[in-house]
């Protein structure tokens, strides 16, 4: 429930998924903005769990970066307002940006730092003592793949280098929620293994990781909470088995809520036939 001090007036809570009377991580109200003529994100009001793993899933330009933008403090919205941990993003930035981590979408990097550089530079700005960041960084460079290539600057790491080193950074400070806008694109399998493996240790501690992420396979198997999203709302919130429902994978159940089910190209591309040439 969320009638603790640092929760507004009429900010309402939402049943609990687990039955604990846990306040959730994150709350969303009224969530909205417009780029020009473009509605990208159309009111959106969902509490996100804590100590979950959380899926965000939706089509393309469904709202989901924008929604991540607005909810980490990155982008304004034009109405709306997030808590997270019961601290308003934009009325109490420090507080919020203490307990988040972030990995965004086109994530900028200082890419002449090296990756043990860049590490030592987030600790600091986070306000870790020296000695705790330089054990931190270490342990996450080697949990992480990236040992080697600790040396090297950013600017010469491979895309699924460049997405482990943010890993890494978001996670130096031990956030309490962790957003990550697709963290497994151009990640190989091995990677994507030992990131899973670092994230699930995380959520176990009491942690929440909420993630962004076309590929369904992926969502079905890692999180236990997922929220769909297209043209710009929340289509369907809560446990993993509630939200994928009698369907018989979570790709079914999304492609029925999107509205996509059965969706084939018809006669529109009867001139694609290559093969048959
Ligand atoms: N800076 C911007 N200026 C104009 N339009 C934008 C901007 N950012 C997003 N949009 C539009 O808002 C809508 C939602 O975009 P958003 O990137 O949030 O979707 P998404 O669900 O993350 O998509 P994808 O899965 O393709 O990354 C889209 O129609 C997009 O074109």
């Amino acid at each position: 429930m969320t009638t603790g001090e640092d929760t507004p007036e009429g900010h309402r809570a939402a049943a609990p998924e687990t039955g604990a009377a846990a306040p959730p991580a994150v709350s969303v109200r009224g969530l909205w903005k417009r780029f020009g003529e473009q509605v990208a994100v159309d009111g959106v009001d969902l509490d996100v769990p804590a100590g979950r793993f959380i899926g965000l899933v939706g089509p393309n330009g469904a709202g989901k970066t924008t929604t991540l933008a607005m909810v980490t403090g990155l982008l304004r919205p034009d109405a709306g307002r997030v808590l997270v941990g019961g601290h308003d993003v934009w009325a109490d930035p420090a507080a919020v940006k203490a307990r988040i981590g972030v990995l965004p979408e086109g994530l900028r990097l200082f890419e002449r730092l090296s990756g043990r550089e860049l590490l030592a530079y987030t600790g600091r700005l986070r306000g870790l003592p020296g000695d705790e960041v330089d054990e931190r960084a270490t342990q996450l460079l080697d949990v992480l793949g990236l040992a080697d290539a600790r040396h090297k600057l950013v600017i010469d790491y491979s895309t699924g280098m460049r997405k482990k080193i943010g890993l890494a950074a978001a996670l130096l400070h031990n956030p309490q929620v962790l957003f990550l806008d697709e963290p497994f694109e151009g990640v190989d399998p091995v990677s994507a293994q030992t990131i899973r493996g670092v994230l699930e240790r995380y959520t176990g501690s009491g942690a929440t990781v909420v993630f962004s992420s076309h590929v369904m396979e992926l969502v079905e198997s890692l999180c236990d909470w997922v929220a769909v999203m297209a043209t710009g709302r929340i289509r369907a919130h809560g446990p993993l088995a509630e939200v994928r429902g009698d369907a018989p994978s979570l790709q079914d159940a999304f492609l029925e809520l999107v509205g996509a089910s059965g969706r084939e190209p018809g006669q529109s591309l009867d001139w694609l036939g290559g093969g048959a040439r």
